[in-house]
This record gives structure tokens, C-alpha cells and sequence, in this order.
């Protein structure tokens, strides 16, 4: 019997099925091998989000599969998918959506090039016009932290918190991304991973030109504010 409203249910089946499409995204865009990564979105209106569930194959992702959890992380016992274990990094996802209220999705992969400037823990310095656009500034890193508990949540969360960026490298880790929707901490995923080879390519020819930041920020301004269409979700 379910305990939500009819308007819940409509909303927690649309976010089922966009988490679930989003999932081939980061296999579409090369973000991920086996099992790794994962993607998560908010119930608009409700205090739950949905996540995959853990180690299972980008192949068999379905929305009758995601989980559905409340946001300390608890599975709703009883609801569809309710019967396999939630992501490993589910701690972190509830994490920042009890946190940052405006975050309507969170992504976690491993790509290669953004990983690589996490492994260094050093941030992507912010040297492209894209980077500016997409992430106001450098891309952050967060603190080195180990997955089961709150403190990669936490980390994201101190490191993003008034910060630009919808992305972070987790120290040792890789990417997490926030957006105002799940399709939006897609976006930042596959933007993270671009700007990270562009950047890393770029240094090993030779010194990076810092952007001034008077144009970094009229960048992100115009970025946000005008590029692309009126109906835009981060209008
Ligand atoms: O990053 C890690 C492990 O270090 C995992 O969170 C990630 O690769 C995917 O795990 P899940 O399949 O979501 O449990």
C-alpha cells in the first residue's frame, strides 16, 4: 500500500526514469567502466531521492530497478527496487541534498582526465573560456576522505558550499557534481572530464594564460544568464 500521494508517486516514477535514462549518459560520454559511478536525483517536493543500486550493470539499469531513499540515505522499505543495496556513495548523495537544498541532482564518476588532477589533488585551474562559462572559476578539490560514512558528503558540501563550481575532485577519488537537476549534474560531469583533458593537454605543451577575473565572471554571468534558451532549467 503505497504512503505517498498521487503526486508524489507521478513524481517519484518521472524521477525513476530519468535517473535511470541518465545512467547511459555517462557510458554515452565515456565517464565510466563497469560498474562505477553513479547518479542520483531529488523528488521534486518530497524529502526522497532516487540513486542505482550498487555494483549492478549500466546494462540492466531500469526505473522499476533505482532506489528510492529518504534523505539520510534510508531505503523506503517496500517500494520498487527496495530489495537490492542502494549505491556505495548513497551516504554522500543524502549528504548534500540535506545540505544544499537548491541541489537537484549529484553525480559521481571516475573519468580519467579529472581523476588524474584529483590523484594530484590539485585543483583545474581556470585557463578556457568553457571553464568559466560552465564553472565561474578553477574546479576545487575536496579533502581525501574514505567512502561508508558522511565525510565524503561532507567534504562536497564545505568544498562547493559558496563555491562556483558544480564540480569537485575528491581527493584520491574523482569528480562529484551537483546540478539543479539530475540532467544538469550530468552536464557538469561531462563538462569536468572536457575541461580536465583540455587542461591537462594544454599544460604539458607549455604555461597556461590565466583569464583575468573580470572575464571569468562576465563569462559566468553570460553563460548562465544568457546562453541557450529563456525555458532553460538553470534560468
Ligand atoms: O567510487 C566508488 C568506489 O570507490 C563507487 O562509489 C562507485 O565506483 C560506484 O559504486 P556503486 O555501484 O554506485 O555502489
Amino acid at each position: 500500500m503505497s504512503t505517498f500521494s498521487l503526486a508524489v508517486e507521478a513524481a517519484i516514477a518521472e524521477t525513476r526514469r530519468d535517473v535511470a535514462e541518465l545512467h547511459g549518459e555517462l557510458v554515452r560520454n565515456n565517464l565510466i567502466v563497469w560498474t562505477g559511478g553513479n547518479v542520483s536525483g531529488r523528488v521534486p517536493g518530497a524529502d526522497l531521492f532516487v540513486i542505482k543500486p550498487s555494483g549492478v550493470s549500466y546494462d540492466d539499469l531500469a526505473p522499476e530497478n533505482m532506489i528510492l531513499c529518504d534523505l539520510d540515505g534510508d531505503v523506503i522499505p517496500g517500494t520498487e527496487g527496495s530489495d537490492r543495496s542502494p549505491s556505495s556513495d548513497t551516504a554522500a548523495h543524502a549528504y548534500v541534498y540535506r545540505h544544499m537544498p537548491t541541489v537537484g541532482g549529484v553525480v559521481h564518476t571516475h573519468s580519467t582526465f579529472a581523476t588524474a588532477w584529483a590523484a594530484r589533488g590539485e585543483e583545474i585551474p581556470c585557463v578556457i573560456t568553457a571553464m568559466a562559462d560552465e564553472f565561474g572559476g578553477p574546479i576545487p578539490v575536496g579533502p581525501f576522505a574514505i567512502i561508508g560514512d558522511d565525510s565524503i558528503g561532507r567534504g562536497i558540501v564545505e568544498t562547493l558550499a559558496g563555491h562556483r563550481s558544480r564540480a569537485v575532485l575528491m581527493q584520491n577519488h574523482g569528480p562529484f557534481t551537483i546540478g539543479v537537476s539530475a540532467r544538469d549534474a550530468v552536464k557538469a560531469a561531462v563538462m569536468v572530464e572536457d575541461v580536465a583533458r583540455t587542461v591537462h593537454l594544454a599544460r604539458e605543451a607549455g604555461p597556461l594564460i590565466p583569464i583575468p577575473q573580470e572575464a571569468i565572471d562576465r563569462l559566468f554571468d553570460r553563460y548562465q544568464n544568457v546562453y541557450g534558451q529563456s525555458e532553460d532549467e538553470r534560468r
